[in-house]
């Protein structure tokens, strides 16, 4: 290279790429790259806010501003898109979500020369980045993690642990993997501690499920305006602006259905907000999940029916679909090929496809552009702030 070239765009995986395919890690779009190799910054570099930046696996773009995030979040859902000859009809603009607003993670911790090291990996490796500050957390959360170092520095001995954490209903939910408390002492230590920072719950999962340890009053979360169960480990939109403009997508888009299949339902984000209007079939194959619906549904007469089913293996076939108005899916990362080629399969005129990956909502887009479908409106959300994973919110109509 002997001239300087232009970063045009941000690749999947976070690189700044130039108009020539030239890749250059922490660099944004409008920086220069020199014939050196060296960056000069241009109008989108910011200054990464969090000191962790450049180490901690969770944030790949702080160097990025506002606008050159939202391009490339909106950019990596257009481009799926177009990768399977789609264009869509409307891209709404990028729902971003703010610093500070995500509700569930999950870190490390561990023993690192006598005291305790915990926070997020580094990317790509089991190290542990001691998490002294973290700018995409919900204060709430960060507070438990500054808690828990201090619990942790009282233990002796070599100890690796998973904490997942989730800010629900009544607080801060801890799902502990990997750690026992050992003797009375270590108990009761726990006990103060959950105790004393007002913890919603701790769960211990030596290998065989979730134990309760400490749980005051039964944990729940919010969807739809309906406090449900929160089995430990359930699935939770990212943050809760995230999953409002998923919702409202749903609303917007399904608004008339009587009858919708909530296919990959969880917990009911989008059963429970479309249930005082519309009948809806709420399928999901996590038995804790479908269970804490089913309850919540009875109990609260929501027009839901429940369904535990695995949808890999055993899709709501095309015959089935024939009774609904619309479908909802919202699969796992892996997508949902075998659902896909029964939806394909049916009449269903309204087809909305949640995802938090464009590669596998691309390959199951191309099945229904296939069979008949347009695509006539995505919305790209940027719920997992600063990281190259986007979500997005699409209609195919036929
Ligand atoms: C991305 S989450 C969406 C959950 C829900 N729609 C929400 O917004 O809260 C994907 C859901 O698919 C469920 N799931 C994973 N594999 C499945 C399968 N083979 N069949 C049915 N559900 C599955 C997971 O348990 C999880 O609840």
């Amino acid at each position: 290279m002997t001239q300087a070239s232009k970063i045009i765009r941000i690749a999947a995986k976070g690189d700044g790429v130039t108009a020539n395919g030239q890749h250059a890690p922490m660099a944004a779009p409008g920086d220069l790259l020199l014939p050196d190799g060296s960056l000069e910054h241009g109008p989108h570099h910011v200054s990464p806010p969090c000191r962790h930046f450049g180490t901690c696996g969770a944030c790949q773009l702080q160097h990025c501003d506002e606008g050159a995030l939202a391009d490339f979040v909106r950019n990596r859902v257009v481009y799926a898109a177009q990768s399977q000859g789609m264009e869509p009809e409307t891209v709404t603009a990028p729902a971003m979500s703010p610093p500070f607003s995500r509700r569930r993670a999950s870190l490390r911790a561990i023993n690192g020369g006598g005291r305790p090291l915990i926070g997020f990996t580094q990317a790509g490796s089991h190290k542990v980045v001691d998490m002294q500050e973290c700018h995409v957390l919900h204060p709430r959360l960060f507070a438990v993690v500054n808690s828990l170092r201090g619990y942790l520095g009282r233990i002796k001995g070599r100890y690796a642990i998973g904490i997942e954490m989730t800010l629900v209903d009544q607080g801060v939910d801890l799902n502990i993997s990997g750690f026992t408390p050992e003797g009375l002492e270590q108990t009761e230590n726990l006990l103060d501690f959950c105790r004393e920072h007002g913890l919603a719950r701790v769960t211990l999962d030596h290998g065989y499920g979730a134990e309760s340890f400490w749980e005051p009053e039964p944990v729940t979360i919010t969807l739809g305006g309906v406090p449900v169960a929160f089995p430990p480990g359930a699935f939770l939109q990212a943050t809760a602006d995230g999953e409002a403009s998923l919702v409202a997508a749903c609303q917007e888009w399904l608004k008339g259905s009587a009858k919708i299949a909530d296919l990959f339902a969880g917990l009911g984000t989008f059963a429970l907000s479309l249930s005082g209007v519309s009948h809806v079939l709420a399928a999901e194959a996590d038995m804790a999940a479908i269970s804490a619906l089913r309850s919540v549904a009875n109990r609260m007469q929501q027009r839901i029916e429940c369904a535990h089913r695995d949808l890999f293996r055993n899709p709501l076939r095309a015959e089935e679909l024939a009774e609904f108005d619309a479908v909802i899916l919202d699969p796992p990362r892996a997508g949902a090929r075998s659902q896909v080629e029964q939806i394909a399969k049916s009449g269903i005129e309204r087809v909305v496809y949640i995802s938090c990956n464009p590669s596998s909502w691309a390959r199951d887009a191309a099945q229904l552009k296939e069979a008949g479908y347009t695509l006539a409106e995505l919305r790209p959300v940027g719920q997992f702030r600063w990281s190259t994973h986007v979500e997005l919110a699409s209609l195919f109509v036929r």
